[in-house]
């Protein structure tokens, strides 16, 4: 691997950075990030990780075989604006942003160039990421193959299609937050129940682990699972009874389910007014 240009130096940069530079796939000499204007944030970076930074785009691209897109997808506009005078068609474009299609990303960079888009989670910050890879039909087997490789360095990689990335994103992308939601509700009833804090999180913390690793090791569905732990007129049973009357599974099937639309209905923002553009210009 030669040089990567990241663009944007936020958590999922910082989480990618740190898995490749501890799994010594690259070293911190050949990784060029910049940012909009955070230059602590750089020297932070430089400092941990070894990588180079610049605000000077020209040096950031010229050579890089891989271009990372990392910044939020409503700065992609102006950010692939202002590195497109340095791309060039045999690069490779990551893109790790929410909702954006491989179609408005060729849109905005003005030409076709192989892109291979990547849906993280935050948990790359410790190697436990849930990553899928869809690519674009120029994008080479090597070239997918070395993405894998690099996002295996954060955890677990699987391939898509483009048009499961919405689904992807709403699930697994977005799924961080919804179980520390889950935790911090588990959190605030230990303390009415009378346990206190750090001894709870304990219990908290490797109950969900355990209950992963069962779902990831056993040959049992969690249905199945679940009824295991419930004893007929059992403590488990009475308090399923609550979040069955609540209706907690419908609330999470339709949380996922609004975090995919929110995904499409960004990226579909995004392709209209790259459409509209177009038409103007024609
Ligand atoms: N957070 C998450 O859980 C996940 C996020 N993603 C995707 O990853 C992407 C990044 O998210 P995240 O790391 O959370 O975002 P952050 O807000 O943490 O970081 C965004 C970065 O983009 C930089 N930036 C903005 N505009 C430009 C520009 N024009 N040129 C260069 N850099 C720019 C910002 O710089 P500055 O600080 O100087 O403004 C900042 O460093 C998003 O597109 C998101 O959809 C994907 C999976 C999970
Ligand atoms: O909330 C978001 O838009 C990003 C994408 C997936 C997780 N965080």
């Amino acid at each position: 691997m030669k040089k990567i240009a990241i663009i944007g130096a936020g958590s999922m940069a910082e989480a990618l950075i740190s898995g490749i530079i501890e799994k010594q796939l690259i070293i911190g000499d050949q990784i060029w990030v910049t940012n909009r204007s955070n230059q602590e944030k750089l020297n932070s970076l430089q400092h941990q990780y070894g990588v180079q930074t610049s605000y000077n785009l020209e040096q950031i691209l010229t050579g890089a075989t891989i271009v990372i897109l990392a910044m939020k997808p409503k700065d992609v506009a102006s950010a692939v604006e202002q590195i497109k005078p340095y791309l060039s068609a045999d690069m490779l474009i990551v893109s790790l942003l929410a909702g954006v299609s491989m179609n408005s990303i060729e849109m905005l960079a003005g030409m076709s160039i192989p892109i291979i888009r990547a849906m993280p989670n935050t948990s790359a910050a410790i190697g436990q990421s849930a990553t899928a890879l869809a690519a674009n039909s120029i994008v080479s087997d090597e070239q997918l193959a070395l993405i894998k490789t690099m996002f295996d360095t954060v955890g677990l990689t699987v391939n898509v299609k483009e048009k499961q990335l919405d689904a992807v994103t709403g699930l697994s992308g977005s799924g961080p937050a919804y179980i520390y939601y889950l935790i911090e509700a588990m959190e605030k009833s230990a303390a009415e129940i009378g346990l206190e804090g750090e001894l709870a999180q304990k219990l908290i913390v490797q109950t969900l682990i355990g209950a992963a690793g069962m779902v990831a090791k056993s040959t049992k569905p969690p249905k199945q699972l679940r009824k295991e732990v419930t004893s007929p007129g059992g403590t488990t049973e009475a308090g399923l009874k609550v979040l069955k009357e609540k209706q907690v599974q419908e609330a999470f099937i339709q949380c996922i389910k609004e975090a995919t639309a929110q995904s499409e209905r960004m990226g579909g923002a995004l392709a209209q007014a790259l459409e509209e553009e177009k038409l103007k210009l024609q």
